[in-house]
């Protein structure tokens, strides 16, 4: 089974003089197990597509499946447990909580699903990974962007998600942590059989992807 079917999306913005069409007949796969990267200019619609994917916004026409169900097909409530059973996102903005320290930001996901979360073990080693142990106790407005970047990723990953969806999680890296993060995402695909769509500019990742995309004027093509 596919973890993801998309098939012949459109989304349209607006209305009248002021529409805007931002995905032409989009058709995707992903399968479990497997790193794809989708690039592609700013504005071409990247984010659109992944926000789609991740049934945050119904596309104006066409279908998309997620481990063989159509989001369409479902109620809002339940595509909203769907998501929250199926889904991690690493999302531009961090989505960190102000008023949380680090470790109740993993809290409050216990609070939200209280099974199935990351065991306290796998999570500590998540934390390891990124480097990020020793901010437990800090809250967002006291780390850098990339120390927020590498929170926001380790607490997408503790709900143990069949699928993890990021829009460009090493925007705020260097080099060194791009290699990490890098690594992260393509042993949770090939290691532990996860299904990792990321939206990025940082060619420094494809190395680590299994299938490029490009996605120009909202038209996505499959480069490798
Ligand atoms: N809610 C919206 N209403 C109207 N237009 C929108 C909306 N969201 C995005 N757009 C437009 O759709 C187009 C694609 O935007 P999108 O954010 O998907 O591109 P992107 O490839 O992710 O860009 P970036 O790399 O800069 O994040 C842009 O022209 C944008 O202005």
């Amino acid at each position: 089974m596919n973890s993801f079917s998309v098939r012949n999306v459109n989304q349209i913005y607006g209305e009248g003089t002021a529409k805007v069409h931002v995905l032409h007949d989009v058709n995707f796969e992903a399968e479990p197990g497997t790193l794809s990267l989708i690039m592609g200019p700013s504005g071409s619609g990247k984010s659109t597509f992944l926000t789609i994917i991740g049934g945050l916004l119904t596309p104006t026409s066409g279908h998309v499946e997620v481990n063989g169900v159509d989001y369409a097909k479902r109620s809002k409530k339940e595509r909203d447990q769907m998501r929250l059973d199926a889904i991690g996102f690493v999302l531009q903005t961090y989505h960190l909580l102000p008023y949380l320290t680090v470790a109740d930001q993993f809290k409050l996901v216990d609070k939200v699903k209280p099974e199935g979360n990351l065991s306290a073990r796998a999570l500590d080693d998540v934390l390891e990974t990124l480097d990020i142990k020793s901010l437990m106790h800090k809250f967002p407005n006291e780390l850098s962007g990339g120390q927020q970047q590498r929170v926001a990723i380790a607490r997408a990953l503790y709900p143990d998600p069949s699928i993890i969806l990021a829009d460009e999680p090493t925007a705020a890296l260097d080099s060194a942590r791009v290699t990490v993060v890098a690594k992260l995402l393509k042993d949770l695909a090939v290691k532990h059989h996860k299904s990792v769509i990321v939206v990025t500019h940082d060619t420094r990742l494809i190395n680590a992807a299994d299938h490029v995309y490009e996605m120009t004027d909202g038209y996505l093509t499959k480069q490798s």
